[in-house]
């Protein structure tokens, strides 16, 4: 495996792994400028102006053009992901479902933008710094939770569960969990071990979403190109240093080999559905699969936790 990161590193929202909340944050602000249904996140661009971090004021603020900073793929990207999400939580709240854990929240205000169900509390779950940032950022602006909010502040390569649990989450009922942008910068076992935790947490008929891509080196060649982009214009922030690059189990099969039944569409896939075009997609997006799905009726002992439960092929079931 190859990374610059450390056990126990930190960040706030303008330094290592936070800096890609925030420009997260500032694409969703772009792509919202742009007034199609797909994404309407009004929280995004005060967010980043609140984080200080001037580039990226201008471009959240649309003071400064996107132009080659923020490519269209970027900013289409943005849109399908976030839609997807939305979308994925609304379903969720749908069936019933009141308990939603948010992983790796960084500036994402699901919780103070989505139409939640009466009753539904959201847990959302980030580094110290970056929750407390957003609690106080947001509660500065005005704006109120949709929802019951509970900020979680742990790290995720840590015990986050006992924070989860402290907060008053409980396992006894079905939850809507994202991990939403986060998986490349947890290390490969702490991205197991958070997914069998995962799973552990989810009473049956739990619901999950996230990102799944093999591990692929050509990663690094893209994000240095970004980061080249970026240096140029006076922003030095090394977008490869702060991943784990190298191969990791694929978050689909390993989800659906301990009891989840997801389904799953490709970058490419849902660019073509809005009518999109990928070309410029340095990173390799169109490889990139949205999962989702549920937890299957019986529920997994602890001794599955690192092989499958009996009746799964060793080989994990394709998803569909
Ligand atoms: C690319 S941002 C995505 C944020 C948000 N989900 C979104 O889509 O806008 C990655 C997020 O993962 C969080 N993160 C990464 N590693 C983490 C860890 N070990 N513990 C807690 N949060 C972590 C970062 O703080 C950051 O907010």
């Amino acid at each position: 495996m190859m990374t610059t990161r450390q056990d126990g590193d930190s960040w706030d929202l303008a330094s290592g792994v936070g800096v890609t909340a925030t420009m997260a944050a500032m694409t969703r602000a772009i792509a919202s400028r742009e007034g199609d249904a797909l994404i309407e996140d009004p929280f995004a661009a005060p967010l980043v102006e609140a984080v200080g971090i001037e580039l990226l004021t201008r471009l959240a603020t649309g003071e400064q053009p996107p132009g080659d900073l923020v490519g269209r793929a970027a900013i289409d990207g943005a849109k399908a992901r976030t839609r997807f999400y939305d979308e994925f939580f609304l379903d969720a709240t749908a069936v019933g479902i009141r308990q939603v854990v948010i992983l790796a929240a960084g500036l994402d205000s699901r919780a103070y933008r989505l139409p939640w169900p009466a009753g539904t509390v959201v847990y959302e779950v980030d580094r110290p710094r970056v929750v407390e940032f957003k609690t106080r950022t947001l509660a500065g602006l005005g704006a109120e939770p949709t929802a019951q909010r509970t900020a979680v502040a742990a790290d995720l390569r840590d015990d986050w569960p006992a924070a989860l649990s402290a907060a008053g989450f409980d396992p006894a009922v079905p939850t809507a969990w994202s991990a939403e942008g986060l998986l490349g910068y947890l290390p490969p076992e702490a991205q197991d071990r958070m997914l069998d935790t995962v799973t552990e947490l989810s009473a049956p008929g739990s619901r999950v979403a996230t990102e799944s891509r093999p591990g692929n080196e050509e990663v690094k060649e893209g994000l240095d190109r970004v980061s080249a982009r970026w240096r140029a214009h006076g922003f030095d922030f090394d977008h490869a240093a702060q991943r784990y690059l190298g191969q990791r189990n694929e978050a689909a099969a390993y989800l659906a080999a301990r009891g989840w039944v997801l389904t799953g569409v490709s970058v490419r896939e849902l660019f073509a559905a809005h009518g999109f075009s990928l070309d410029g997609d340095d990173l390799g997006m169109s490889e990139v699969r949205y999962v989702s799905g549920t937890k299957a009726a019986e529920v997994l002992s602890r001794s599955t936790r690192s092989s499958p439960p009996p009746g799964v092929p060793a080989r994990p079931r394709r998803v569909v």
